[in-house]
This record gives structure tokens, C-alpha cells and sequence, in this order.
């Protein structure tokens, strides 16, 4: 029987009919996660230019201006690097009090959060999951299924993104796959 593939609205409504007012498209290919999986060995085996997620981002604001909103959607491909799920770079706000929302749009996925005590947790991520994000916690997403992972994201536009903790010191633990199950180890 043939499938059909359901394609949330609100995904390709926001793709195609956002597209150039003021969406922004990123990309992050593997070669731009360097650092961030645990097995360096399996790392070197896979093509840099390998696309790893791309994220439309709805920027009305300048960034920094405080009270406004931004909104996003991440599209997370599914891939391991040894035992470790695909998974997007992860940070703190800069401005560390700032919240946000995450939602599961398509896929499964696992939402990795952590404390300014280093106490690492995680959420699951499917179509509908709905994840607030307190300030002072850092995100980060892991694919753990075998299709794309989508999912929106919306966020304050003075939060900024603190990469470097996160890039020197990672998260406390990591999501890898035990017998084929995601676990936090
Ligand atoms: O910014 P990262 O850690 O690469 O993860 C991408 C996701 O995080 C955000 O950049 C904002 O939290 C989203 O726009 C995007 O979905
Ligand atoms: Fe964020």
C-alpha cells in the first residue's frame, strides 16, 4: 500500500509561502559539527560536506531587539556517528533568562537539556510534543528515528546563541543507542 506521506502544513506552508519575506535558510553539514560526537574515529569516516540539518528561520526583528519573537524550523536528518544520533550543535542564550519553545513537527527525536549545574535530561520529540525550554538551560536535539526529524522552534529575539560553553565543555551526557534504543549515558 502505497504510504502517503503527510506533510505538516504548517512545514510546508512555512517553506513555500514564507520563502524570501524575510525567511532565512541555514545549513549545517557535517563538517561543521566537528568536536561535537564522541567517536572521532567514525567522525572521519563520513563526507564533511553531508548535510546534517538546515533551519528556516522567520526573522521580522533586528537581532537583539528586545520583545520580539523570532520563529524557526529545524529539519534534522537521521544518521549515526558510531553509536551517537545526528545531532544539532547545541547552546546556552546569551542572554541567559531567555526562554523558548520547542515542538515536534515530523519524526522522532530526542530534545537533550542541561542545567548551569551540569545536570543533563532529555525529552522525547515526536509530531505534537511541546517542550519549554526555561532560561539558563542549554538545548540540543538528537535524531533517534530513521527519517527526517522536524520541528519549530520560537524564541525571544534578544536571546542570542552561546555556542562556545557548549562547543569547549559539550553537554554532561551524551544520547547514543543501546540496543536499539536512545539512552542517555
Ligand atoms: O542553533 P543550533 O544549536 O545549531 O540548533 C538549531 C536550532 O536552534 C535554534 O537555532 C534556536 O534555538 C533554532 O532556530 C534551530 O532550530
Ligand atoms: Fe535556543
Amino acid at each position: 500500500m502505497e504510504h502517503k506521506k503527510i506533510v505538516i502544513p504548517s512545514l510546508s506552508f512555512f517553506q513555500n509561502e514564507l520563502k524570501g519575506e524575510g525567511v532565512v535558510k541555514s545549513r549545517r553539514t557535517l563538517g561543521e559539527l566537528a568536536g561535537i560526537f564522541e567517536n572521532q574515529d567514525a567522525y572521519s569516516q563520513l563526507p564533511l560536506d553531508q548535510l546534517a540539518y538546515e533551519v528556516y528561520s522567520y526573522l521580522p526583528e533586528r537581532e537583539g531587539t528586545p520583545g520580539g519573537l523570532y520563529f524557526g524550523i529545524t529539519q534534522l536528518y537521521p544518521g549515526k556517528v558510531g553509536d551517537e544520533y545526528f545531532m544539532t550543535k547545541g547552546h546556552f542564550h546569551q542572554q541567559e533568562d531567555r526562554s523558548e519553545y520547542y515542538w515536534g513537527l515530523e519524526g522522532e527525536g530526542m530534545l537533550i537539556l542541561m542545567d548551569r549545574e551540569r545536570n543533563t535530561w532529555a525529552e522525547r520529540m515526536m509530531p505534537g510534543s511541546l517542550h519549554y525550554i526555561p532560561g539558563g538551560v542549554a538545548h540540543r536535539v538528537a535524531n533517534t528515528g530513521n527519517s527526517v526529524l522536524s520541528f519549530a522552534a520560537c524564541w525571544p529575539s534578544d536571546a542570542g546563541h552561546n555556542y562556545e560553553e557548549i562547543a569547549n565543555k559539550g553537554f554532561s551526557a551524551r544520547l547514543v543507542e543501546v540496543n536499539g534504543t536512545p539512552k542517555l549515558r
